[in-house]
């Protein structure tokens, strides 16, 4: 079953919800908790970034001398690191009411900030008598990253002293883990926006890795003002990095904004954390002497960390008390937690698969609470997985030969009490989910085991998603099922189903659901304070003050998402600021099937980037030739050409004029 959860509500800029419409029925499955959160928070990700900046702002007037090495956290700024570059902790009630940030979240700053940088020169005292270590540059969930300058450098001026990012890993990192990490680094860092390694070193059960540091500014501080050429200027970075990944055949698994700097000032990029990186189609184990080399990559543990982050939200919810640890309590216990935790007998799945009245979900029409129904989705997923294991060969992918004995046996579970000895001799199918949520791909949220570089280019349309709807983070769901119907309510049922048959998997939904036309929805999240506004409202309501609702996207009908509409829409052409090949490469991102999604370096052959180069090109010749208009101007005139508002239908044949025109220019 696939719940409904595109956000009903539309936020205004004050931060006033949009109201629920008063007529219509939406639909009997639709959630309005947690599912739609992404979308509904982004204006008050916005007040709290304007927060966040007047605080920036505030600090940028006063620098003092050498704050940036001597104050670190929230407070430190000086003329070395920037404030961006400083995260400052999540703003309070207060600060989000306007209030000026206390003296008190500054000082537990600069405490987190200490305790990281006394964490690091215990553990590992040779790091102190190579570096100054001023403060803590980012936290994560398997590190913390400080900022160092080398000792011997200290006579020169700050300017003049190279800096560096000291990424410590929490003492009960697998080994391994760090290793495939560092061998990552090593292999293809230090070009084409990749992260490299200086040097790593290891006290004990302690490891620290020294890069290069690169200051960057926040996502948050820059998704929603950057124009369409430093869009581009995003993106092509973004997909030079994952090319060059990718012809290593890793995966990188961690795609998101934060694992990607950015320099604005700079115009320099970078992509960091391999922690997760994998490596396609690793062999199977113990069948050839290339094994060794490949196991490096291929992160037996994947699995373990996204549940493992789940973990340790619910940890710090929970134990505030751990806090002042320094997170080692935390991360010790969040290692017991983990291997305590059973795994669901399949029993128990086939119970809960007899306790469900219909398996084809025809008795879900009728209204059932949000939670009940997120638990039914659940179990049925559960069971359609047990399904797909137990149905035979089709759906286990292992390759061995007795693996392959037992898929091909009959299967005798159905309608008894326990697994049959068959489904027992069967392989689990292992599928790495590794990676953040709401960055994860449908065949990832499928379990299919055969990912490829694929998962990294979904990611990458995720970010250019929020991007062009200025909605971050555009998904945000609490498990994998609710992700799953996210990703079904904007691109449909019959997406998901053709590339769930496709990947040899099984979905059941229980009901279908029309795609939303992005552009639509970019447009309308982009300009959310004015298809928001009660004005507009009152002008679609009837004399009863009603207003239709679209029973598909669950909007009113003036501000209906579907791809075919039915209804007479609010027109967006007026508001329209992209380039019809920016929602051409954003669909093909966003590919649901992963064998038919853009790799990372066909997109760079997209004409979202070719054109533009093309016709800086021209610009650069006429330049040469010519001297009545000057370049600037012209160069904005195509700007302006480009985002001339443009139908559905003139969209496509742009696109495939676009393509054509750089295959004719290829030639
Ligand atoms: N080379 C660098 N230069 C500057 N800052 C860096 C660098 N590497 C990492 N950082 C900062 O540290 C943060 C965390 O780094 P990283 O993602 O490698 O750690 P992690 O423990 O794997 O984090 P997560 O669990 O969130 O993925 C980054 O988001 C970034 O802000």
């Amino acid at each position: 079953m696939a719940e409904r959860v595109l956000c009903q509500e539309m936020a205004t800029p004050g931060g006033n919800h949009y109201r629920r419409p008063k007529s219509g029925t939406g639909s009997p499955n639709m959630v309005y908790a947690n599912g739609g959160g992404s979308w509904r928070a982004a204006p008050r990700q916005q007040q709290r970034q304007q927060q966040q900046l007047q605080h920036h702002h505030h600090h940028h007037q006063k620098p003092t001398p050498h704050q940036s090495y001597n104050s670190p956290g929230a407070g430190g700024k000086g003329g070395l690191v920037r404030q961006e570059e400083q995260p400052l902790p999540d703003p309070t009630g207060a600060e989000l009411l306007g209030l000026p940030a206390t003296p008190r979240t500054i000082k537990q700053a600069r405490n987190k900030s200490e305790e990281a940088i006394n964490d690091l020169l215990v553990r590992i005292p040779y790091i102190g008598q190579l570096f100054d270590v001023h403060s803590r540059i980012g936290n994560g969930t398997f590190s913390t990253v400080l900022l160092g300058t080398l000792r011997r450098e200290s006579h020169l001026p700050d300017s003049l002293r190279r800096k560096f990012a000291i990424k410590h890993h929490i003492p009960t990192s697998h080994p391994d883990r760090i290793m495939k990490e560092l061998q990552c680094m090593t292999k293809m860092g230090g070009t084409e926006n990749v992260v490299g390694i200086h040097c790593c070193l290891r006290c004990d059960a302690s490891a620290a890795f020294v890069m290069p540091y690169m200051a960057h500014d926040r996502f948050h501080d820059f998704y929603t003002r950057m124009d369409v050429s430093e869009i581009r200027l995003y993106m092509r970075n973004l997909l030079v990095a994952l090319r060059h990944v990718h012809k290593f055949d890793v995966i990188h698994r961690d795609v998101k904004p934060s694992n990607f700097l950015y320099n604005r000032r700079r115009r320099e990029f970078l992509l960091v954390d391999f922690g997760l990186a994998q490596h396609v189609n690793p062999p199977v184990m113990g069948s050839s002497g290339t094994v060794a080399s490949s196991a490096a990559y291929n992160n037996n543990n994947n699995s373990k960390r996204p549940r493992e982050r789940e973990t340790t939200e619910a940890l710090q919810q929970s134990a505030p008390a751990d806090a002042g640890l320094g997170g080692a309590v935390k991360r010790m216990r969040l290692h017991e937690e983990s291997s305590k935790m059973p795994l669901k007998p399949v029993n128990d799945i086939a119970q809960s698969e007899l306790q469900q009245p219909a398996v084809d979900g025809s008795n879900l029409g009728q209204q059932q609470p949000v939670q009940q129904q997120q638990q039914h989705q659940q179990a049925q997923a559960q069971m359609d997985q047990a399904a797909s294991t137990a149905s035979g060969s089709k759906y286990n992918t292992n390759r061995n030969a007795s693996g392959a004995a037992a898929n091909s046996a009959k299967c005798f579970c159905f309608a008894n009490p326990s697994v049959c000895l068959n489904c027992l001799m069967k392989k689990e199918v292992h599928a790495s989910r590794a990676g953040t949520p709401g960055y994860r791909p449908p065949e990832v949220l499928l379990k299919y085991p055969d990912q490829t570089t694929a998962v990294d280019v979904w990611a990458a349309g995720v970010i250019f998603l929020s991007i062009m709807s200025s909605v971050y983070p555009f998904f945000k769901a609490p498990n994998d099922f609710i992700a799953l119907a996210e990703i079904v309510t904007i691109f449909g049922d019959q997406a998901i189903r053709k590339t769930a048959l496709a990947l040899e998997r099984m979905i059941t939904l229980s009901q279908r659901s029309r795609p939303l036309n992005l552009r639509k929805l970019c447009l309308r999240f982009r300009h959310r304070s004015v298809f928001a506004d009660a004005k507009l409202l009152k002008s679609h309501e009837s004399v009863d003050g009603k207003c239709e609702v679209c029973r598909n996207c669950d909007q009113y009908f003036f501000n209906c998402l579907c791809e075919d509409s039915e209804y007479l829409t609010e027109p967006l052409d007026a508001y329209e600021c992209f380039p019809a090949s920016a929602y051409d490469l954003l669909h093909r991102l966003l590919e649901i099937n992963p064998h038919k999604r853009i790799t990372a370096d066909e997109a760079l052959q997209h004409p979202f980037f070719t054109a533009a180069e093309e016709a800086e090109q021209a610009a650069t010749d006429q330049d040469q030739v010519a001297n009545g208009t000057p370049r600037k101007v012209r160069r904005q005139r195509y700007h302006n050409h480009k985002t001339v508002p443009a139908t559905p239908e003139q969209l496509k044949q742009q696109v495939a004029l676009d393509l054509q025109q750089s295959a004719i220019n290829k030639l």
